[in-house]
């Protein structure tokens, strides 16, 4: 890989008591890429993510985007320099319109804070971009409905709308189709994929599904008792006998 990483994590650790959740973990994430963090449960991969999303500060190590050390910057100074993040709904404004959730995001994006009440009509270019992301995202004919009246499905959605209205460099999901039914997972994962269409992302995921690692991965990386344990291109990873041995528990006929 020639192009600089976007981001990228430096001997990365974190202690909870005694015992390293993560521990050394030194990776880089290039523009282009779709890389998903996989590992058996308690490998420490939300960890991981809570440290490059800044939910967590590591005991060592350090975060960098671009050129950037953003070790000391809170969640919210990380989403302002481009790192955005799903939270499965927790960020959706249930009472709001869908329409009025991804305008606030876009809103936000624009530097105008949250103007919660100011008519979606005094802010024109805010409304078309909002509507470019609900077509986007095949939501547009529920632009009026209150978010909490979505089906499941639909809501996860409209947190993809969201995180697509920030305009982030780095996209990040943790077990993007968790809790959502077999019709409902494909359009997600579609939607992820034309993500990753724009060369100038980077996209991360954690995930266990090996049918979904498959489908989408560009590239793996592999963690087990918080430490990296290989990194590479899909083929090979999983013909990895350690991936294998790895995935005994965890689904190793799905791996197979
Ligand atoms: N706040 C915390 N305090 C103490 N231990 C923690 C904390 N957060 C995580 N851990 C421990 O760190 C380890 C890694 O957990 P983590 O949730 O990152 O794993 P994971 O790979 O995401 O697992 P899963 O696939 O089950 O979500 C586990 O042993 C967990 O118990």
């Amino acid at each position: 890989m020639t192009t600089k990483p976007s981001i990228r994590t430096e001997n990365l650790t974190i202690r909870f008591g005694g015992h390293a959740a993560v521990n050394n973990v030194t990776c880089a994430f290039h523009p282009g890429e779709l890389t998903v963090i996989v590992g058996p449960n308690g490998a420490g991969k939300t960890t991981w993510f809570n440290l490059v999303s800044g939910q967590l500060r590591p005991s060592e190590g350090r975060v960098v985007l671009g050129e950037r050390d953003i070790t000391a910057l809170s969640p919210s100074g990380r989403a302002r320099a481009g790192i955005g993040r799903a939270f499965q709904l927790t960020t959706l404004f249930p009472k709001l319109s869908v329409f009025e959730n991804v305008r606030l995001a876009v809103q936000a994006r624009a530097g105008q804070g949250h103007r919660l009440f100011i008519k979606a009509a005094k802010l024109p270019g805010l409304a078309d971009k909002a509507m470019h992301f609900l077509e986007q995202t095949n939501l547009a004919s529920v632009a009026d409905l209150p978010a909490a009246a979505l089906p499941h499905g639909d809501q996860r959605k409209l947190e993809v709308a969201m995180l697509l209205a920030m305009e982030p460099d780095i996209f990040m999901f943790d077990e993007p189709t968790a809790g959502m039914s077999v019709d409902e997972a494909p359009v997600i994962l579609d939607l992820i994929a034309r993500i990753k269409e724009d060369k100038a992302r980077t996209v991360l995921l954690v995930e266990h599904k090996m049918d979904v690692v498959r489908a989408l991965a560009d590239r793996i990386v592999v963690l087990h008792n918080g430490e990296l344990v290989t990194d590479g291109e899909p083929a090979e990873v999983m013909a990895l006998d350690l991936v294998r041995e790895i995935y005994l528990g965890v689904g190793a006929d799905e791996v197979a």
